[in-house]
């Protein structure tokens, strides 16, 4: 029986890590949905399911005819022999029906949890910078992960469990009125005096087994603060004062598990009692209708067996409805995530940005507020004409709205008011892809996968050819350090990138850039300090990526905004200044003073 207290030990999950239950099943509806879509694979699972149940049933039918027949006054070989075979018959079709049941239920658990994570990926590709902004990435890929096993759970056992103890019992029950009618009737009133205590028991005990676990954790978090900060509970002389709040903490524990072994001993002693004394119950009542010939010696074996099937049946039913609910919590978060529609679209009927490409970006009376951050204004009233093939230099303190400017060209956001053009189309006129086609962007961070370092390479080109891979790599000074990797372009570059140093990196996001060969490159100038080598090597790979491109570049070395051909020097999401850098040095503005901050340092 399910609910014995062996399997309701003591290690339920902690507290603080369980997903929400939801109040209804009704979010599981949505798994219905998605095994609906393979209708083959759910009619065998439901065959093998009701034609495991019923041959579950069929065993204590055939020891009742073996025991009748076989062991019975008069039994010959024949009988014998037919009494076994059918044992044999039955349990054969058991182990046949269990295998497919179990094979077909669990693929499709595993199928439904693959289409869910394949469509919420999908969603989620959609979804604009803001949403991630509300929805936690650390949140979305826990549902993506744990709501998913439990669906997978719920799906792949415990519908299957629930269906196959309802028909188990239900069969079951028909099947003892069929063998002896008095003796069901008393079974019906004794199930309910059996189970009844297990259940309410077994809640006790996962209620004390979570403040258990959660006891544990409180002595790993103390563990873990004490040792993180050891050199001042030393220094401030609190050893005994931390070996006392520990005393506490242990104490508490061992309260929490001393509750929790008496409840499941007590709960033991209970089921015990009762089980076995319900046996003794029937087979003595059994045993009286034997003696007086009112029933066989096998229809007392085959109540038995069948009362026992039952009642586990009964009490598996009753562990499920928290799974399923469990499941349906899950089911619903994941459903949330695949229901999100993102804010920017496409629209009906996209214009299309003129061809051949122009490169000219404008921004026009700009304002944005960022949705989490209402009351400060990013960019206000801003305007800037970028020509083809200029290179505007963007200068300013941090949060003047420098990378706000280039989110807005991406079209990750709609401003509030005024418009952002790309080669004189608006850009919710058009087609997003199309837009973001036109663009390659270099961040601050040389953003790597874990891939190899050809693919990282090609990230915003898949069809570029190894010679023109080399050529970019060459142009970005990166051909160098690609070479001496130990498999070349086939390199696993490792989680991050973390095989390369920082001016490696930004070297090969710029060799990114300029495959992508895109007419418009908006580029983050990384702030991290390089070495003199390697910020030549950079600076050099840049001149070579600007050339013939309009680029936005948020600038950070002095060699950039001298190259500029216009600077123009942002606060507080406005334009205060521009000019080149000479004129700008000359006047004792927010750019002369930046200058002096900022370049030197990165000079020295
Ligand atoms: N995702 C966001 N949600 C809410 N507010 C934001 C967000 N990103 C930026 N802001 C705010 O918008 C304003 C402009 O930020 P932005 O990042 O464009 O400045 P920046 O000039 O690029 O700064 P930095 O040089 O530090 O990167 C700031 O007040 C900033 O706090």
């Amino acid at each position: 029986m399910d609910a014995t207290p062996e399997n309701s030990g003591p290690v339920a999950p902690a507290a603080e890590a369980a997903p929400r239950p939801a109040r209804t099943l009704s979010p599981l509806r949505m798994l219905l949905r998605q095994a609906a879509s393979y209708p083959g694979e759910v009619a065998i699972a439901v065959t093998a399911l009701l034609i495991t149940s019923g041959a579950t049933i069929a065993v204590p039918a055939s020891f009742k005819s073996i025991i009748d027949k076989a062991f019975g006054k008069g039994a010959n070989a024949d009988t014998i022999n037919s009494s076994f075979r059918w044992l044999l018959v039955v349990v054969v079709i058991l182990g046949i029906g269990t295998a497919v049941r179990f094979y077909f239920v669990s693929w499709l658990g595993e199928r439904v949890v693959a289409d869910i994570r394949l469509k919420v990926q999908a969603n989620l590709l959609r979804m604009p910078p803001s949403f991630f902004e509300t929805n936690s990435p650390k949140e979305i890929s826990s549902r993506m992960t744990s709501d998913t096993a439990i669906i997978e759970q719920v799906v792949g056992t415990t519908c299957s469990i629930a269906l196959r103890n309802s028909i188990t019992a239900l069969g079951g029950l028909i099947y003892l009125f069929t063998l002896a009618p008095a003796l069901t009737a008393g079974l019906l009133v004794g199930i309910p005096v059996v189970v009844g205590p297990i259940v309410y028991f077994g809640s006790r005990l996962r209620t004390a087994s979570r403040s258990s676990q959660d006891r544990v954790a409180d002595i790993g978090v103390q563990i873990s603060e004490v040792l993180g900060a050891m050199k001042v509970v030393q220094a401030f002389g609190q050893e005994k004062r931390e070996a006392g709040r520990f005393s506490e903490a242990v104490e508490r524990t061992f309260g929490a598990a001393k509750r929790r072994i008496f409840i499941r001993s007590v709960m033991t002693a209970i089921v015990i009692f009762l089980v076995f004394g319900g046996i003794a119950v029937l087979m003595w009542q059994g045993a009286t209708a034997v003696s007086n010939g009112s029933i066989s010696g096998g229809t007392i074996a085959a109540f038995v067996l069948t009362g026992g099937i039952v009642a586990g049946a009964v009490g598996a039913l009753t562990e499920v409805y928290g799974d399923l609910l469990r499941g349906a919590g899950a089911a619903g978060r994941l459903n949330e995530l695949l229901l999100e529609q993102p804010e920017i679209t496409a629209p009906a009927r996209p214009l299309h940005l003129p061809q051949p490409p122009r490169g000219q970006i404008a921004f026009q009376n700009v304002s944005f507020r960022y949705p989490s951050r209402p009351e400060v204004a990013a960019l206000e009233d801003f305007s800037l004409a970028v020509e083809p093939g200029e290179t505007v230099a963007i200068v300013g303190p941090s949060g003047a709205g420098k990378s706000t400017l280039f989110l807005l060209a991406e079209r990750f956001y709609d401003p509030h008011a005024g418009m952002v053009r790309i080669d004189g189309v608006p850009l919710p006129q058009a087609d997003p892809a199309e837009v973001r086609a036109r663009m390659a962007l270099v961040p601050q961070e040389g953003v790597l996968f874990a891939a190899s370092a050809r693919d990282n390479l090609r990230y915003g080109n898949w069809s570029a050819s190894d010679a023109q891979i080399w050529e970019a790599a060459e142009a970005a000074n990166a051909a160098t350090f690609l070479k001496e990797l130990p498999q070349g372009l086939d390199t696993f570059l490792g989680e991050d990138g973390a095989r390369l140093s920082g001016g490696q990196r930004q070297r090969i996001a710029i060799a990114r850039a300029l495959l992508r060969d895109a007419p418009i490159l908006l580029l983050d100038e990384a702030t991290s300090a390089l070495d003199a080598e390697s910020e030549r090597l950079v600076q050099d790979a840049l001149d070579r990526l600007m050339k013939a491109r309009t680029t936005l570049v948020i600038a950070h070395r002095l060699a950039t905004v001298r190259a500029a051909d216009r600077i123009v020097v942002m606060d507080k999401g406005r334009i205060v200044e521009q000019g080149t850098h000479t004129v700008l040095s000359a006047q004792d503005g927010l750019y002369a003073r930046l200058a002096r901050l900022q370049f030197d340092t990165a000079e020295a």
